[in-house]
């Protein structure tokens, strides 16, 4: 019996495909995509995404949309979750991040958090859809004047995300007119990440791996002080940790 010494062949056909093939596969391979969806509280996410879902639950979250697989990952927007939003940013090949149109009064806060958000390494330069939900309220901004609210254009080019607006509203009475803008937005959305869907998949594979390391190792050192304190220790200890996690909302809201 012999025994090759050569090493196995690569299966890396790259150099091999012709320039039609490449083009047939761009359109006929099925690209997964994770979508996260982001906002301030109570501007309509989950209603957008059962909308989108036709109806299903919001927990089942993937959907094929042309030759996309897509998970929606819905994030809530309440003061307090918005510290634990970045434990996801490392996973997400775009973003959507949903206003309220009517809500003026809380339009500055969503402006320092949409800017906060596009500023994170995790975040910067992934593609954004601005989804302008609530348009059948009669005070609601139009898109335009929300891009002038947001100062969206100087937003997007200092963080170098590609950014679309759309009109939206997840109240049933809108059906359908409705619904083809916030179509027309994510098809607008998985159709940029897939021209640069190789680059996007392998900056998500590193920072997913990079956002799991600390937790990680976190872990057992976290068992060992357990067993090592007391219950009343513990619980100062939980106390601080739990007043320096609030510190961190604040911070990052
Ligand atoms: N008028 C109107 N109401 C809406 C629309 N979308 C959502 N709502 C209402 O707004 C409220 C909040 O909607 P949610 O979908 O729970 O908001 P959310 O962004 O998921 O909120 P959090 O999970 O707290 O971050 C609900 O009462 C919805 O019925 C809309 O387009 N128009
Ligand atoms: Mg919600």
């Amino acid at each position: 019996m012999t025994i090759s010494s050569q090493r196995p062949q690569s299966h890396n056909l790259e150099g091999r495909i012709s320039p039609q093939c490449r083009l047939t596969l761009f359109f006929f391979l099925i690209r997964k995509v994770t979508l996260l969806v982001m906002g301030l509280d109570n501007t309509g996410k989950t209603s957008l995404i059962t909308e989108i879902q036709r109806g299903e639950e919001p927990a089942v979250s993937k959907l094929r949309v042309d030759r996309f697989e897509v998970s929606l990952v819905d994030l809530s927007g309440g003061q307090r979750s918005r510290g634990t939003w970045r434990n996801h940013y490392g996973d997400a090949h775009g973003i959507i991040f949903v206003l309220d149109s009517s809500d003026v009064l809380r339009m500055e806060e969503a402006k320092r958090t949409l800017s906060r958000l596009l500023a994170h390494p995790r975040i910067s330069g992934k593609p954004l859809l601005l989804l302008a939900n609530k348009q059948d309220k009669v005070d609601a901004l139009l898109p335009c004047e929300l891009i002038e609210c947001l100062s969206l254009e100087k937003l997007v080019n200092e963080n170098k995300s590609l950014c679309r607006i759309e009109p939206s509203s997840a109240t049933k009475s809108l059906h359908k007119s409705q619904s083809r803008t916030i179509l027309q937005g994510l098809r607008w959305l998985l159709h940029t990440i897939a021209i640069n869907y190789s680059v996007l998949s392998a900056r998500v594979q590193q920072d997913s791996l990079d956002q799991k390391a600390p937790r990680e190792q976190e872990a057992p050192r976290r068992a060992t002080r357990a067993h090592s304190q007391t219950r009343g220790e513990r619980f100062e200890k939980e106390r601080e940790s739990e007043e320096e996690w609030v510190g961190a909302v604040w911070e990052h809201g």
